[in-house]
């Protein structure tokens, strides 16, 4: 069966509009079955700036008030969601928004409050994408694009990890087809150093990574990235890529292999 792909965009791609609609002209291109997932971080941080709602990330996790959950709510499954998917329709291709509540989309239960407490932060359920939507959008021509909003089947939306969502909707998918995962970003891809744009590290297997995460030359946001990246591999999505948003239609990029 035709491989499906499956493409993050992150936060700062998200909140550039030049290289988002860069992204988005290179995105309908890709010829085959595609799916979108977003991020928006930096835009959910700036909102709640902006109505006095202080924000707390720990681990690189936003820790995720009733307050916040309103303001991710709105930012991810509404302006950001909604602004990609009316950019997709402009440029000829067929989207359709989601949370994971919409279609029962994806499932997630309520992170325990030890030993951090998080609010209304999700982790996805195993089985928890609906890989039979997944199958029937694109079986009707219709892309999926997911935001980070997840619900607990309870009548709760959950705020989740953009790069967890998708690794596991590339899971879901690899149980429709064979999958593979492209986070875009707006670096080359993984870099031995973020000053140096030559500096581009080709290929990560889990020794590459343990020297490179020991000599700190990978950090922050990268490390749930890399761990979502082999979490994918090792439940058979057949390839994982990270990779500038401007670099979509090209080979430039750093390959996750095992
Ligand atoms: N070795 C590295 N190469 C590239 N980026 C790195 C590296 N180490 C840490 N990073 C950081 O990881 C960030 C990407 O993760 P994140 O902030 O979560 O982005 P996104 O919103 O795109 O998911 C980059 O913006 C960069 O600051
Ligand atoms: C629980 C949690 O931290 N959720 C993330 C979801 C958005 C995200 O991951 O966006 P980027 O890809 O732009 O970083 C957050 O609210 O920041």
């Amino acid at each position: 069966m035709e491989t499906i792909k499956v493409i993050k965009i992150g936060g700062n791609v998200v909140d550039n509009p030049d290289a988002l609609a860069r992204f988005v002209n290179d995105f309908v291109k890709l010829p085959g079955k595609k799916i979108l997932v977003h991020g928006g971080g930096k835009e959910a941080t700036r909102m709640s700036a902006r109505l006095d709602i202080p924000t707390t990330m720990i681990e690189g996790r936003r820790v995720t008030t009733r307050e916040t959950l309103d303001v991710v709510t709105m930012v991810y499954a509404g302006l950001v969601n909604k602004r990609i998917v009316s950019m997709l329709q402009a440029a000829g291709c067929n989207a359709i928004g989601l949370t994971g509540a919409d279609g029962n989309a994806i499932t997630a239960t309520r992170r325990k409050p030890k030993p951090i407490d998080y609010g209304f932060v999700g982790d996805i359920k195993p089985e928890g994408v609906n890989s039979s939507l997944i199958a029937s959008l694109l079986e009707a021509g219709i892309t999926p694009v997911y935001c980070a909003i997840t619900h607990d089947g309870n009548g709760t939306l959950l705020n989740c990890n953009a790069d967890t969502i998708a690794s596991s909707v590339a899971i879901g998918a690899s149980r429709v087809a064979p999958a593979e995962l492209i986070f875009c970003f707006e670096q080359p891809g993984v870099m031995e150093d973020l000053d140096r744009p030559d500096s581009l590290i080709s290929l990560i297997t889990p020794d590459i990574y343990s020297d490179l995460r020991a000599r700190n030359i990978v950090n922050k946001g990268m490390i749930p990235k890399i761990d979502n990246a082999f979490a994918a591999i090792d439940a058979g999505v057949s390839s994982v890529t990270i990779k500038h948003s401007d670099a979509l239609t090209t080979d430039r990029g750093t390959v996750i292999r095992k």
